[in-house]
């Protein structure tokens, strides 16, 4: 191949090629390299060839982050495999991506799992930013979780505490511990199954067995983000351990209740009963006249399921978690149970009037969404090239926002990893999306619109179960948290309740 004629060197035509293919691939390699090492890219932990980042994170991702952070700062940069993650946990970076580049971050990251679950990103939380989503926002807004809607939905919200209330005095007469987990998500998923679809359905097989997928959703979205979706020589993983044919089993029996629903409603329509979400989002679906936007049967489910997964399993969390705290600190307890005796005086029933009074009630639910933000992380992809704290982001990469570790960043927060509701008496720091170090409701376009609708159970729940009961714990508390991409107690929370003189 190689021969030397008349000293001079004489290369075999396939050679050749070769090495200037080799020679274009090193030469590309450099450039690519020196135009990398230009960029002022956050500061990143050593990272491994295959794996990147991904051996250094736990279960609880939440907290691993948390702990890279204090090594590598608050907007740092992790490999998932070869895919550039920005993690951001101070409230100053936070503000960069919610507040000044908003419409750049609108987007979401999705993987095969949201796209399979989310009927190919046709709810809101993960469609692409754009005419859809601005449309179904609105109209969910408008239909169902405006303040005057809340308030129309007054009547559900107390005739479902008082079910609770009925359930807890009778563990009373029994003498046995309330499973307050499992009510509160009993009580949150009646009431969005009540205010969005005319009925609950948590009594019927077909309803509890469909609370039972939620939990497995939930489990599925968070377990999405492993080895298959970020190397992607190695997603047949997914396919050989089962998870893949998991997701579609789960998808599908998803499907089968919420088509369900559906047929309901449209049998109920004909029968001309009164109108809800199902039956309005029903109707432009009928009539085909959203503006251009079309929404098909599809979109409809994808809707329901956002509503049902979105508001159950994070006000049933932070429920739980309150009580949680309350019960370790019986301080606390006892000065939210003083507020409201001196606001009811021996009144019975509570008002919304009385819970707009109480702002230690307030503080104790801020402090509960501070130091428990039911979902820990809020996810974005960068539409384009932009500079975020002085470093660039390139289009296309996925940031995660803790929203666990900013409510507890020390430069915001005094004492941060103690439960003390005092700190929001004198404060106007809220959770509605401007003070970026409290964003358990994320903030900007893609924040929640279920604050509202959210509140309105979680203040009447506890006002109720502290006014009526005195509680104890039959055990030392363990408040271990579950992995999930909301974050619950491992153990379901039991505790002994008696009534209260009033
Ligand atoms: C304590 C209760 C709740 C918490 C902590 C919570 C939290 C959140 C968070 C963190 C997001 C993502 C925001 C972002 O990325 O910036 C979100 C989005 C969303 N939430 Fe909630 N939520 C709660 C209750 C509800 C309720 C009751 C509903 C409806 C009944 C609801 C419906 C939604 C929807 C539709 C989205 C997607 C918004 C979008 O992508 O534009 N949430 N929520």
């Amino acid at each position: 191949m190689l021969s030397f004629q008349h000293n001079q060197i004489d290369l075999h035509p396939y050679l050749l090629l070769i090495i200037s293919l080799f020679s274009l691939y090193f030469l590309t390699k450099w450039l690519i390299c020196k135009k990398t090492s230009k960029k002022r890219l956050p500061p990143s932990p050593p990272r491994l060839p295959v794996l990147g980042n991904l051996h250094q994170l736990r279960a609880l991702t939440h907290r691993s982050f948390q702990s890279l952070g204090a090594k590598h700062g608050s907007l740092m940069l992790l490999y998932f495999g070869r895919k550039p993650v920005i993690i951001v946990q101070s409230a100053d970076a936070a503000s960069e991506i919610l507040k000044k580049h908003d419409l750049i971050f609108a987007d979401k990251p999705h993987s095969r799992t949201t796209r399979r679950l989310f009927y190919d990103l046709k709810d809101i939380s993960v469609a692409p930013y754009g005419e859809y989503w601005r449309k179904l926002k609105s109209l969910c807004v408008l239909q169902l979780l405006s303040s005057k809607m809340v308030q129309s939905f007054s009547f559900i919200r107390e005739e479902e505490t008082a079910l609770l209330m009925k359930k807890i005095d009778s563990c009373c007469v029994s003498c046995s511990p309330v499973n307050l987990s499992e009510l509160f998500v009993l009580l949150t998923n009646n009431v969005v199954c009540r205010a969005a679809f005319g009925r609950k359905y948590s009594e019927e097989e077909s309803g509890k067995k469909f609370l039972m997928l939620m939990r497995e959703v939930v489990q599925l979205l968070s377990s999405s983000i492993g080895i298959g979706e970020f190397i992607p020589w190695l997603s047949w993983i997914n396919r050989v351990n089962g998870f893949d044919r998991r997701v579609d089993k789960v998808a599908e029996e998803v499907d089968d209740f919420l088509e369900l629903v559906i047929q309901e409603h449209i049998n109920a329509v004909k029968n001309e009963s009164g109108e809800n979400f199902v039956d309005i989002l029903l109707s432009i679906y009928k009539d085909n006249n959203s503006g251009g936007i079309p929404i098909d049967r599809d979109s409809i489910k994808a809707i329901i399921l956002d509503i049902l997964a979105g508001g159950t399993d994070t006000t049933s969390a932070t429920l739980e978690w309150a009580m949680t705290e309350l019960l370790r600190h019986p301080t606390v307890l006892k000065k939210l149970q003083t507020e409201l005796r001196e606001t009811l005086k021996d009144r019975k029933a509570i008002t919304n009037e009385d819970l707009g009074k109480m702002q230690y009630l307030k503080a104790v639910v801020k402090e509960t969404l501070r130091f428990h933000p039911p979902i820990t992380l809020l996810a974005r992809v960068a539409r384009e090239d932009v500079t975020v704290m002085g470093h660039d982001v390139a289009a296309g990469t996925m940031i995660l926002i803790n929203t666990w570790a900013i409510g507890r960043e020390p430069a915001s927060w005094e004492e941060p990893d103690k439960f003390h509701p005092d700190r929001f008496l004198n404060s106007s720091v809220d959770f509605r999306g401007l003070d970026l170090e409290l964003i358990p409701f994320g903030a900007g376009r893609r924040g929640c619109p279920g604050i509202t609708f959210a509140m309105g159970s979680i203040e009447l729940v506890l006002a109720n179960l502290l006014h009526r009961f005195e509680w104890k714990l039959e055990e030392d508390l363990d408040t271990t948290e579950l992995p999930g991409t909301t974050i619950h107690r491992k153990y379901p929370l039991l505790a002994v309740a008696t009534h209260c003189n009033l």
